[in-house]
């Protein structure tokens, strides 16, 4: 089992928005908090140090987090907003611990013990990655960090593939078919009017 002080926790919010209108997605009001908020609720107390990853906007992360990251820059030819593989690297190099659990920060409804069940999961692999019965969620995984060195020689030959990557380690998927409303995302402004909505309505039948 992965103690608590090797894990290192990030939340992936680089992205341009582009179906937002181009807007800091993280930090679009939801519910009540940012977006990134909600995510942060489901990590913290559960890992080491949290990072986020941000292009734009890191004097707002800042207060959700450790420390705040952007993107690498590779060979001096790429900045940010070349997909969330260079995220993902860039989360692997800044971790100080062997392990990095990364999510994203546009699902707002992960389960809140995504930690302890990524933990369980990854068994003796390299890479975990949550699926939710259906489908795979490349941005929702436990890697080790010393797979920077092979992430960065793949990102050189031009791969952005997350998946693709993955493929050539050794990785296996954590199932989570008991919660796949969990990692709905939100990736326009109707999907943020539907989910809020929806997370609502669902607190509401709770606390009755
Ligand atoms: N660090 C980093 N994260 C990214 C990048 N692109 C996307 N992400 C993150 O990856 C996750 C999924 O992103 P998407 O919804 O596919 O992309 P997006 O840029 O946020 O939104 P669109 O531009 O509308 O596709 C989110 O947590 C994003 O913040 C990137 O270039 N760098």
């Amino acid at each position: 089992m992965i103690p608590t002080h090797e894990l290192t926790g990030m939340i992936l919010a680089g992205g341009e928005g582009r179906r937002m209108g181009g807007r800091d997605k993280g930090l679009e009001p939801f519910a009540g908090l940012p977006l990134v908020g909600h995510v942060v609720k489901r990590l913290e107390g559960q890992v080491g140090e949290l990072l986020i990853n941000a292009n734009r906007n890191a004097d707002a992360y800042r207060f959700f987090a450790d420390r705040v990251i952007a993107d690498l820059v590779m060979d001096g030819a790429e900045g940010g907003f070349k997909g969330p593989l260079m995220g993902i690297y860039s989360g692997l190099r800044a971790a100080k611990t062997p392990w990095l659990l990364v999510a994203p920060c546009d699902s707002p409804a992960l389960p809140d013990d995504l930690v302890a069940r990524m933990i369980k999961g990854i068994g003796h692999h390299d890479i975990a990655v949550a699926f939710d019965g259906e489908r795979l969620h490349p941005v929702v995984a436990l890697l080790r960090t010393s797979l920077a060195d092979d992430l960065a020689a793949t990102l050189a030959e031009g791969e952005r593939k997350i998946d693709r990557w993955y493929a050539r380690h050794d990785w296996c998927r954590v199932d989570m078919s008991d919660c796949t409303d969990a990692f709905a995302n939100l990736n326009t402004e109707e999907e943020k009017l539907r989910l809020e909505t929806t997370l609502f309505n669902s607190s509401a039948k709770e606390a009755r």
